[in-house]
């Protein structure tokens, strides 16, 4: 990337990473940002700017807060986050690095009478850096690259096992494939890949992991609807729910339709899938139409029934709850980024409203499954206790399951060790007075 163009990659940066303040994933925001860029070199910049800065938001925030006497505006922290960032990856350019932050500060018209303020603190940095890495190499939340909020809350849910959860996060991801059980089983389904040169091995009833992760376009029968991506923790939340033949299913919080499929793979249900973002919505019916099944489809806020609906109660619900999404960090290193702490107690009202207005709508024989990928107690464990607290006439028939990212869950199924996601289950019916 030449210099001159150095500048138009940090201003795309500050938007996107403006974009992350206010909530939206990196993926979101870059696919926003990148919609106006059609030179191939540039985006491939900006791409490389972005997932560099939001590996270095711990670093860069601290050594912004070190520097800094209050916290500067955001576009001037998101250009400081970029600047800092790319410093920390190529020590050796800072003087193009500063001159080309600074110009881009003098472009912007929200940074641009904060151009001498940021100049000044890149050039600290620099001057500081050899000491200051030391100081940063020393933090936790640095390592690890999440807020310290998040670091704690970690230790304070799971004291010893948090670092072992976090140092997991660091490390990449593998791609689980849950099989369409319409269409083939996983035995089946590996021999298939194994004959395309693709080693996998079995990781779940269903699930087929992929030694080494690829594109969907390149996985041997996803287009045909063959497999779909899951994760192996996530597969489970179905399967203790287990659907049978007949039944009239919810599913609540259905987006991208992972579950609801899972589920019309697994029995002839009549399926009502709600999801309350339209875009969202869409790519449920891709998926139902990608595997050839067949759902009623409400793009509604499941918390307002008489918006969707039709007075019938459910043999079973699904409530994969809106979380904080803790548990899939390592998927998503910017998920901690996008939160500020008070997030944890605002999704657990919402996910408090949810199970108050769909429990009502189960049947007296049926059961509602509710699942979150989190790992903090207050959306998991304490969530469900509080609910049984307040329904005496409800109980879980088996205890309520946390699956942690480092906790084995190969079982009968693989010799390999099984890392996931982090993953809390809980099952609830109404007791037999
Ligand atoms: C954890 S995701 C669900 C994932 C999905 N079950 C799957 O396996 O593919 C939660 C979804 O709930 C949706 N959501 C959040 N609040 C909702 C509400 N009040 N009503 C319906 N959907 C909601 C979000 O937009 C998101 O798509």
């Amino acid at each position: 990337m030449s210099s001159a163009n150095l500048a138009t990659v940090f201003l795309h940066s500050l938007d996107i990473q403006q974009a992350m303040m206010e909530g939206h994933s990196l993926d979101h925001a870059l696919e926003r940002d990148l919609k106006n860029v059609e030179d191939p070199v540039l985006r491939a910049a900006i791409q490389a700017v972005s997932y560099d800065t939001v590996r270095h938001l711990a670093a860069s925030w601290k050594v912004i807060e070190h520097f800094a006497n209050r916290p500067p505006a955001q576009p001037v922290t998101a250009l400081l986050e970029t600047a800092i960032a790319r410093m920390i990856e190529h020590p050796d350019k800072d003087f193009v690095t500063v001159d080309q932050a600074v110009k881009a500060a003098r472009e912007n018209p929200s940074t641009r009478p904060s151009a001498g303020f940021i100049n000044a603190i890149l050039r600290r940095f620099g001057r500081e850096r050899d000491s200051l890495m030391e100081w940063l190499g020393e933090q936790e939340s640095v390592r690890f690259n999440i807020p310290d909020w998040w670091y704690s809350r970690y230790k304070k849910s799971m004291g010893k096992a948090a670092k072992d959860v976090l140092e997991l996060q660091q490390s990449k991801a593998p791609l689980t494939l849950c099989v369409n059980a319409r269409k083939t089983n996983a035995d089946a389904y590996i021999a298939e890949l194994k004959k395309a040169g693709i080693e996998a091995y079995r990781s779940g009833m269903y699930a087929v992991t992929l030694k080494e992760a690829l594109p969907v376009r390149e996985i041997p029968g996803f287009a045909e609807g063959v497999v779909s991506v899951q994760d192996a923790g996530s597969q489970l939340a179905v399967q203790t729910l287990d659907p049978k033949d007949g039944e009239i299913v919810l599913d609540a919080c259905a987006a991208p339709g992972g579950k609801s499929t899972h589920m019309l793979e697994l029995a002839d249900i009549e399926l009502t899938a709600v999801e309350i973002s339209p875009s969202r919505t869409e790519a449920i019916h891709e998926n139902l139409k990608r595997l050839g099944l067949e759902a009623t489809v409400r793009n509604a806020d499941a918390a307002d029934i008489h918006s969707w609906w039709d007075r019938r109660k459910f043999d079973a619900i699904l409530l994969d709850a809106p979380c904080t999404a803790s548990g899939v960090a390592r998927r998503h290193p910017d998920i901690p980024w996008q939160h500020v702490e008070h997030d944890v107690s605002r999704m657990s009202r919402t996910q408090k409203q949810l199970l108050e207005t769909l429990w009502p709508l189960v049947k007296k024989d049926g059961r509602l499954l509710y699942c979150v990928c989190s790992v903090f107690p207050e959306e998991g464990k304490l969530q469900i206790e509080s609910f049984l607290r307040r329904h005496p006439e409800a109980y879980c028939p088996v205890p309520p399951r946390l699956l942690m990212p480092h906790e084995d869950l190969s079982g009968d199924w693989t010799e390999e060790p099984l890392v996931h996601d982090g993953y809390f289950i809980a099952l609830i019916k109404y007791r037999n007075n």
